[in-house]
């Protein structure tokens, strides 16, 4: 898999409209929720308004990484897309981190006028004008387990900038019984929303641990839970997902 260092990138000084890049990556296939399966480019931003308690990202989010994370214009982010694609137009997914925390009107203007589509992955807090941008926009608000809050007021204000083209989806982490019933009330209130349910990885990675072995017979079990589960409420609407990058690099990162 192809894969370019950021620190090989010069620091732009564009000032406001430099994009906090923690990592780009791919192509590879998105792992997660609606679009599981489709290949794509991950572009990671650095920084996070949530600390998750089981974030398998840390090193996009602490602050303590900072020094990690490359200031790049729009521009040079689109040179790195193109140059893992071979300059062919594929679907670029957001991540982070926040993404929504990032100035990237332009980045969608760039890599649309070239064919790219784009996809965010975002928690729902914070709502940008350039929502009404994106190809797809996947909010994945956080369950009682996380320990962050759920603000209903922020998460409609996301659902209302989303543009008439943008395909808005739903994706749950869900760790126990109280992130189930979360879950249901969510799909009561949204239920216009595509929604997937991901079992939560108990164990990811860490800055700390970044080779620690994925206990795949432990997530195997979590997933047969939260089958059985929604089978026996005849909850028919959900869809019930592993993250497939896992079951495949198990907590690899950069794939
Ligand atoms: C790392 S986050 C980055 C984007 C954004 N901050 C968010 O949370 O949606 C991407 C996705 O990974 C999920 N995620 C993070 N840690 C996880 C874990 N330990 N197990 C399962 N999913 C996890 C998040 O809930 C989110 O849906
Ligand atoms: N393959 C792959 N799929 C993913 N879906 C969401 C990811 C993320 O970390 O945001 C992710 C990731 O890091 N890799
Ligand atoms: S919101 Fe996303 S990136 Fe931020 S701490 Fe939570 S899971 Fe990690
Ligand atoms: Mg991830």
């Amino acid at each position: 898999m192809s894969q370019i260092a950021t620190h090989t990138i010069t620091n732009t000084k564009d000032g406001d409209h430099t994009i906090a890049i923690s990592e780009i990556f791919g192509p590879t296939i998105q792992g997660e929720g609606a679009l599981i399966g489709v290949p794509t480019v991950f572009v990671r931003t650095g920084g996070c308004d949530f600390r998750c308690s089981w974030c398998d990202t840390l090193y996009a989010v602490e602050p303590r990484f900072k020094a990690d994370w490359t200031p790049m214009s729009a521009a040079q982010v689109m040179a790195e897309v193109k140059c893992l694609s071979g300059e062919q137009p594929l679907l670029v997914t957001l991540s982070g981190g926040n993404p929504a925390l990032q100035p990237l009107t332009e980045l969608l203007a760039l890599g649309q006028n070239q064919g790219y589509t784009f996809a965010i992955e975002t928690q729902g807090s914070k709502v940008q004008p350039w929502f009404a941008q994106l190809d797809h926009l996947t909010l994945s608000p956080k369950p009682p387990s996380a320990g962050m809050p759920f603000n209903g007021a922020r998460f409609a204000d996301c659902l209302a900038a989303a543009g008439i083209h943008t395909q808005v989806s739903l994706k749950l982490v869900i760790s126990d019984e109280a992130d189930y019933q979360w879950a249901r009330q969510m799909a009561k209130a949204y239920p216009q929303l595509p929604l997937t349910l991901q079992p939560c990885n108990p164990a990811p990675a860490t800055p700390e641990q970044p080779n620690i072995e994925t206990d795949i017979e432990a997530l195997n079990a979590r997933l047969r839970w939260l089958v059985d589960k929604v089978t026996a409420d005849r909850w028919f609407t959900a869809r019930v997902l592993p993250q497939l990058h896992v079951l495949i690099w198990n907590n690899e990162r950069g794939v």
